[in-house]
Parts: C-alpha cells; sequence; structure tokens
C-alpha cells in the first residue's frame, strides 16, 4: 500500500514527464518550441532528480533517459529479420522513363510517392508494444550494430508512440548542418580533426560507444518505412507515413504523390532548385510505388526493391 507521501511523489514524476514529453514533441517533431531551452531545462532537472531519489519509478522511456547513459564496451550485433535492401539508382531522365515503362508494363496504372533522399545513416528502429526496444545500424543489409542507446538521445525519435503497437520502422538519422558546421568550428578550436560533411559526422556520433557523445551532437531522424505494414492492416506507402505522424514520428514534409513520370520530373527539378534552402543534405530523390498490392507484383532482387529508385543529383562542380 502506497502512502500519500509516495502516491504524491509518482504523480509529480508522472506529470514531470507528460510535460517534456508535450515539450519535447513540440520543438524536435513539429519544429514549433513550446517553452524556453531554460524552462524546459528545469523540468528535466527536477525529473532527474525525483528519478535518482525514487528510482522506482524511473522506466526505460522515461525522457531521463534521453541524456545517455554509461559507455558500452562494444556494440552487440542485430540480425534484421527484413534486409535493409539498397535502392537501384537513376541518373537521367531517360532512367527514369525505363523505370516507369517498365512498372507500367508489370502492374498497369501506377501512382508514385515521392521523397527526399536524406544523406544520413540508414536505421532500424523495433517498438513493443508502443515501447522503443531497438534501434540498429543498417550494417550489410542483413546484419548491423545496436546503437539503441545512442538513438534514445535523438529529441525526434519516440521513446514511447500514441499507440501500443509492435511494429518495425526504418528511418535516417541525420546531423543538420548547422550542428554540423558548429560541431566542426569546435573540433577546429580543439586542434581536432574535421567531419567531412554531415553524413559522416552522424555515422561517426552514431557509432561512439559512449551515449553522452550522441546526445552531444544534436542529431535528428526522419522515419520513411513500415516494415510489417500490411500485418497493421497498412495498404499503401502514403497511409504508411500518414500512420508514422499518428504513431508520433517525424516524416519528412516534403513528400508528394505524383500520378505520372512528368510529375515526378517536375519534384525533382523543384527539389534540385530548393536543396540549398533546407536545413539539411539531401543526395536525391526516392521514388517509391505507392500501393502495397503493385509492390508485391514488382518484388525485389537480391539487393533492391524492384518498385522503387533513387535519383541521384549530380555531383555538385566544386568551385575552387
Ligand atoms: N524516404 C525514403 O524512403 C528515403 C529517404 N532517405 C534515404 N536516404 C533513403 C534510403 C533508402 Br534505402 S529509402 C530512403
Amino acid at each position: 500500500m502506497k502512502n500519500v507521501a509516495q502516491h504524491d511523489v509518482e504523480k509529480q514524476i508522472a506529470e514531470l514527464r507528460e510535460q517534456i514529453e508535450k515539450h519535447n514533441y513540440a520543438y524536435y517533431v513539429l519544429d514549433q518550441p513550446s517553452i524556453s531551452d531554460a524552462e524546459y531545462d528545469e523540468l528535466m532537472r527536477k525529473l532527474m532528480e525525483l528519478e535518482e531519489q525514487y528510482p522506482q519509478y524511473k522506466t526505460p522511456d522515461s525522457p531521463s533517459q534521453r541524456v545517455g547513459g554509461a559507455p558500452l564496451e562494444a556494440f552487440r550485433k542485430v540480425t534484421h529479420r527484413v534486409p535493409m535492401l539498397s535502392l537501384s539508382n537513376a541518373f537521367n531522365e531517360g532512367d527514369l522513363r525505363d523505370f516507369d515503362r517498365r512498372v507500367r508494363q508489370e502492374v498497369g496504372d501506377v501512382r508514385y510517392v515521392c521523397e527526399l533522399k536524406i544523406d544520413g545513416l540508414a536505421v532500424s528502429l523495433r517498438y513493443e508494444d508502443g515501447y522503443f526496444v531497438q534501434g540498429a545500424t543498417r550494417g550489410d543489409g542483413t546484419t548491423g550494430e545496436d546503437i539503441t542507446e545512442n538513438l534514445k538521445t535523438i529529441r525526434s525519435l519516440p521513446l514511447r508512440l500514441r499507440q501500443q503497437v509492435t511494429i518495425e520502422v526504418r528511418g535516417e538519422a541525420y546531423m543538420p548542418r548547422k550542428s554540423f558546421e558548429k560541431l566542426n568550428e569546435k573540433r577546429k578550436m580543439n586542434g581536432e580533426e574535421l567531419f567531412a560533411n554531415p553524413r559522416n559526422a552522424a555515422a561517426g556520433s552514431l557509432r561512439q560507444l559512449d551515449p553522452k557523445v550522441a546526445a552531444s551532437r544534436q542529431l535528428d531522424i526522419f522515419a520513411y518505412h513500415v516494415v510489417n505494414a500490411e500485418e497493421l492492416g497498412i495498404l499503401s506507402h502514403s497511409a504508411a507515413l500518414n500512420y508514422l505522424d499518428e504513431l508520433g514520428f517525424k516524416t519528412n514534409p516534403a513528400r508528394q504523390v505524383c500520378e505520372t513520370i512528368d510529375d515526378v520530373l517536375s519534384y525533382i527539378e523543384q527539389w534540385h532548385e530548393r536543396r540549398a534552402s533546407l536545413p539539411y543534405d539531401i543526395d536525391g530523390i526516392v521514388i517509391k510505388v505507392d500501393a502495397f498490392a503493385q509492390q508485391k507484383q514488382l518484388g525485389a532482387t537480391a539487393k533492391s526493391p524492384r518498385w522503387a529508385i533513387a535519383y541521384k543529383f549530380p555531383a555538385e562542380e566544386v568551385v575552387t
């Protein structure tokens, strides 16, 4: 039987967690801060103080777990239940029209979903009954590294979903350009080797054994694929992305459904021009057949799905 004081502490911790998670979602998923950093830090300090005093109320999904625990000795290996395939590439309009022709020959009329190809690190996230239980790198597509503790420090990664669902999600962890520039400035001041680009910086941060390093690197993540979507009764990729939004994930808002390859080509042109205005690096556009029934008809090779293609932007001429 809990006494009144214990009951009050439990209630106080629950309220703090709810407030922190609400502000965390607004700031890191919606990019719409709802309180100042100082107020947010004060709430977190209070929560961590109470959890120190009453560890029986500290749970793995507590927002206090985002600051990073003790360093690991090594990363455990994780075997992906469903291999993480890579995308075949298209480099010009002809490649895209060939893709479209082949798809239409096999499945008839089709609509595509176009998305920005984020220049980061592909990761797989497993949730059980709504709780984040494991995150892993792609590795060789079949076996990756368990980087759960590091991924927990990414503020836009939900530790607990808005529905109690068991789901596997793929996404791209990345470092926003501003964080990259600040990090390299700091490394330059300390005489450390600089990261060549945000992708290397994100990969380097997530492969640190000390989660506190990852927590200091202001990483972010876009979710872009539901592995067990059909099991969850979802019929298309666009519906899967909307479902990820409902669950509390951060998805990329620039996605667009395209009815024709000409629409795809104008989406590509639009984002090739607007690329520099984005706060993160992209290296192309991902085009996917939307309907899962048609994806299944098209299937996959050992390496890549036949229902998707990545258009790579031409390498930029380096202005010397
Ligand atoms: N939206 C997407 O599907 C997406 C975005 N960015 C990426 N780097 C990748 C990689 C694969 Br494989 S899919 C994908």
